[in-house]
């Protein structure tokens, strides 16, 4: 190195020790250079002659950062006497900026410029740069992304809702599966599919009260989503903090609208009492902006022509201002057909504007679904079923007629164009089958003295509310009787349901207090903390409740099919609450068949609605979905039975039984059946659950991560097939790897061992370590320069060769996430000091097995003597790269035209016969295409790494 090399202001940095930063030159004397690091706050004097120093300079289109923490983009470098002077971009405007005033860290992009400023890395750390980008452009590409991450069972129903909705922009749908079939888990799997792609950033989940535990823990432990709760004490505890510091700085600068409590976390669950009863916390929750809500049990939200409930309100303003929303539930018309269409309002306020036309489309279904189903059944079409095809699709159906499958053809696109079919989405128990039996067990007891005058009407469903405790509790048959069958069961779980708190209070003291059965209560006067404490005392399989007693309320939307008893204590006077009651049993996962114990008092009106239920509705072995409709059709009867006309009850029966078959098949026949049909597409479905499973299937995500443990000082353990455990090693990275806890993590990388173990974390391509692995090895400079040594015969000793990884780079906004549709493999070249390009020969994975590591200390003393070379093999690289970009922008297009292309025709097709597609969806899609175009067109490739081989 020349003297005259140093000059006074110049930035150098050691390659022996790059932790120092960025060296300035301040001081030269004789044949000593003295340099300054800021960053560590040294200074160091070398000889001249053998410095282990590496000059700086900033390459055209690199970022700079000063020492005060602007950030430029250089675009032009000049030497203003030895020093160098930067004419940088701040995005606006071009600063001149001296390299003195260059900040004291240093984080090179260029690969070659890390080599010589001695940041480079072992072998391995190249090879896993390389895999990653590898994969990440594999997963991009692949139709399974989205879905790999969750602990769940692939069911066709929940796959095919999740992929149809998720892929949507700002989906809004109504999941209204019958109980227990997995809305959680169809809600889960879009959001997560909607985060993982960055479709979405931010989501709200609004939840009954007693819910929002269980919410919490499925989010977290079926797809690692780590919501945080805001409810009264967390929200004032929020704005207290708020007023003490953060006010006065808000005062200082000016903001003063930024103490809000939903803008603390990206992911939040609050509770929808919470919301209705607190003003301030609903105008912070609206004015924090969200991409997607979830709201459960959505059948809360009464609404009618004339007044909507306080809960449809808040619902209402904040489905107004959030993009996605997706309502759950089980039973949208258990308070009439009026509020379901109010919900179908929130979704799309402008399609479902009218009530009455509304019901007049619901009842044109029927034809269609005919057609459809004789379509499906290969049944001959009729001249009017073609003229009434032609109606429906127009000119279309001559395309339609062309296909190879024209009758599936045709039904596909009578599914997609009518009705609520997009919006609206209902899977049956009948249609998944393989539930188990619903065993119904009446049990008819005297009535009491106790209750003369009380037994008739509503207040006879439930005659013990408002009785004294002691009496009732003495008197009523049902408590010795459920006292009895408790003891009898033991050890087996028992739910038991009761309409109000106050009975399931008194009922769990007496069970537990008199009767020494283990028990323990749930209902709404409860906090949150103690139902949940109750739930996991019931769930305990060991020292757990043999009994949880809920009320009503209390147990909505909770599972509890671990128990295969469930005594209905009373009965509810709405079909669709029974169905709730029974639901908390007869849901996925349940094992037996499901025993329900109906106690009721003989000649009240307990009576009259256990035969109703049973002989009119059925609802007790089946789940009935038209209990609502048959109680609306003949309510007149029913009030008269029900207040003690039994006269009444016999003919009631009949005609109940009567119109449930009636409205059953016109159902079967009607709007129902269509949902149903496009509620899963069983082909569509089997064929994705099949793509997910080979990428489970093939052993690459643990391949992927045992090599970046390796790397970044994570040890691993093997626990048994398909586990292992973590811990931090010696040479731990915590920036490479999050959330390992200290004392290790035990992990598994089979799904069907995840399910059954759930202290195990399931370590999938999307689990957040391992998509934290990825983006933090793309975005830093791990394995972008490399040295490694290779022998092999047919090279002679010194040759150099240069491997080079390129990425497509477009240059787009952040908010518009193209990189998810630009899936363009990385080029690898391969090439020597001469520009010949060996990549065929010596193929990455070959060279591999062939590279061996260089020590550190002879690795410092090779890249100064071989910088030379290495510049003019970039050169090489970046000169024979050109060629490619090309076709790899002609394939990136073909990539973007692919995704949106279709698209935007179906869509546009769709929109002229079905007015559930919003303008706003095809314009997404259309600005998506071309800002992905015009993208594209400014794309260039840029060197992501190299590894610089020296044969030996
Ligand atoms: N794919 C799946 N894999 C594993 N477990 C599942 C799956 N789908 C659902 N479950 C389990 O089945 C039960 C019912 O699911 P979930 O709570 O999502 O149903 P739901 O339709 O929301 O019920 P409700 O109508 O009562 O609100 C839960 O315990 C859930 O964890």
């Amino acid at each position: 190195m020349e003297t005259s090399d140093f000059v006074i202001g110049q930035r150098w940095v050691s390659h022996s020790d790059t932790g120092l930063g960025l060296g300035i030159v301040t001081d030269i004397s004789g044949r000593r250079v003295t340099l300054g690091f800021p960053a560590a706050d040294e200074e160091r004097t070398y000889a001249i002659d053998n410095a282990p120093l590496s000059r700086i300079v900033f390459q055209i289109g690199e970022e700079i950062e000063t020492f005060g923490g602007d950030r430029y983009t250089v675009r032009a470098v000049e030497d203003v006497g030895g020093v160098l002077m930067y004419h940088a971009d701040d995005g606006e405007n071009i600063h001149q900026i001296s390299e003195v005033k260059l900040a004291g860290s240093v984080n090179f992009s260029a690969p070659h410029q890390r080599l010589f400023a001695g940041q480079f890395d072992r072998n391995g750390a190249f090879r896993l740069r390389y895999a990653t980008v590898q994969h990440q452009d594999r997963l991009r590409a692949s139709p399974a992304q989205g879905l790999i991450g969750a602990r769940t069972q692939h069911l066709p129903h929940q796959i095919y809702i999740a992929q149809e909705v998720a892929r949507r922009h700002a989906p809004r749908v109504l999941l209204a599966d019958e109980v227990g079939l997995g809305k959680t888990i169809e809600a889960g799997l879009i959001l997560h599919y909607q985060l993982h792609t960055g479709r979405a950033k931010r989501a709200l989940i609004v939840v009954p009260d007693s819910l929002i535990h269980q919410w919490l823990v499925e989010m977290l432990r079926r797809f690692n989503l780590r919501f945080s709760i805001i409810d009264q004490e967390r929200y004032d505890a929020l704005k207290d903090d708020e007023d003490d510091i953060d006010a006065l700085v808000n005062h200082i600068f000016g903001d003063e609208n930024s103490e809000n409590p939903f803008e603390t976390d990206q992911l939040v669950l609050c509770s929808l009492d919470f919301l209705t009863r607190n003003a301030g916390a609903r105008e912070d929750a609206l004015a924090a902006g969200w991409d997607l809500m979830i709201v459960d049990e959505a059948h809360h939200l009464a609404w009618a022509p004339e007044a909507a409930s306080p809960e449809y309100e808040v619902v209402e303003s904040l489905s107004a201002r959030t993009r996605g929303l997706l309502l759950l539930t089980a039973t949208p018309e258990q308070v009439g057909i009026a509020s379901h269409f109010a919900r179908l309002r929130l979704l799309d306020p402008a399609r479902f504007h009218d009530l009455e036309t509304f019901r007049e489309e619901e009842a044109h279904y029927e034809t269609i679904n005919q057609v459809v189903r004789r379509l499906q059944q290969d049944e001959a079409i009729s001249d009017a079923d073609r003229e009434a095809l032609r109606g429906w699709l127009g000119q279309e159906l001559d395309q339609l007629e062309q296909e190879s499958d024209t009758r599936q053809a045709i039904i596909d696109a009578l599914l997609d164009r009518h009705g609520t079919g997009r919006i609206l989405f209902r899977n049956t128990r009948a249609a998944i089958r393989g539930f188990p039996e619903r065993q119904p067990e009446p049990v008819p007891l005297p009535c009491p003295e106790l209750y003369d005058g009380l037994d008739v009407g509503l207040e006879g469903l439930s005659p013990e509310h408002g009785r004294a405790e002691e009496r009732w509790l003495a008197e009523d048959p049902r408590v010795a009787w459920l006292e009895k069958t408790l003891l009898g069961l033991r050890p087996a779980k028992v739910v038991v349901i009761c309409a109000h708190a106050e009975t399931a209070m008194a009922l769990e003291h007496y069970l537990q207090l008199r009767a020494g059965i283990r028990s323990a209560a749930f209902h709404e006067h409860l906090s949150l903390v103690e139902r949940d404490r109750a739930a996991a005392y019931f769930s305990d399989s060991e020292q757990g409740a043999q009994a949880l007693i809920c009320s009503e309320i209390g147990s909505e939307g909770r599972n509890f099919q671990f128990a295969h008893h469930l005594v209905l204590f009373d009965l509810p006077a709405n079909p669709d609450l029974l169905e709730q009651r029974i639901g908390r049993l007869d849901r996925i996962g349940q094992t037996d068949a499901i025993r329900i114990h109906i106690p009721y008092l003989e000649g009240t009106s307990q009576e009259v609605q256990y035969r109703w239920f049973h002989d009119g509705l059925n609802a007790f072995a089946e789940s009935c979905a038209v209990g609502v409709a048959v109680q609306e059709a003949l309510q007149e009867r029913w009030q008269q039975a029900i207040d003690g006309d039994t006269g009444v009850l016999d003919e009631l029966i009949e005609a109940s039984a009567r119109e449930t078959a009636r409205l059953k098949t016109m159902l079967q026949n009607g709007r129902d059946a269509l949902i149903e049909l496009n509620s899963c597409r069983r082909d569509v479905a089997e064929e994705l659950i099949g793509r997910i499973e080979e990428e489970e299937a093939s052993a690459q995500v643990r391949d992927y991560m045992i090599e970046a443990f390796d790397i970044l000082g994570v040890d691993v353990e093997d626990h048994g097939e398909h586990s292992d455990v973590l811990k931090p090693g010696e040479h731990y990275h915590a920036g490479h790897v999050t959330d390992l806890p200290e004392d290790g993590l035990t992990v598994t990388w089979s799904r069907e061992q995840a399910l059954e173990r759930e202290d195990l974390a399931f370590m999938s391509w999307e689990h957040p370590m391992v998509t934290g692995v990825m983006d933090s090895v793309t975005s830093s400079g791990l394995g972008k320069a490399a040295l490694a040594s290779l022998s092999v015969k047919a090279l002679p000793p010194g040759t150099l060769l240069m491997e080079a990884l390129f990425t497509v780079h477009c240059p787009a906004p952040e908010s518009l996430q193209l990189t998810r549709y630009l899936p363009v493999s990385p080029l690898r070249l391969l090439v020597d000091v001469n520009g010949k390009e060996l990549s065929a020969a010596l193929p990455h994975d070959r060279l591999n097995e062939l590279c061996s590591n260089i020590r550190r200390r002879t690795a410092q003393a090779i890249v100064p003597q071989i910088r030379p070379q290495v510049e003019t093999m970039v050169d090489h690289a970046e000169r024979l790269s050109e060629p490619h970009l090309e076709p790899m922008k002609e394939k990136a297009l073909a990539g973007v035209e692919a995704v949106f292309g279709p698209e935007i025709r179906r869509l546009e097709a769709l929109q002229k016969v079905n007015p559930a597609i919003r303008d706003e969806e095809i314009d997404y899609f259309r600005n998506q295409l071309a800002a992905a175009r015009e993208a594209v067109s400014h794309a260039s490739l840029a060197l992501e790494g190299i590894r610089v081989i020296v044969t030996a």
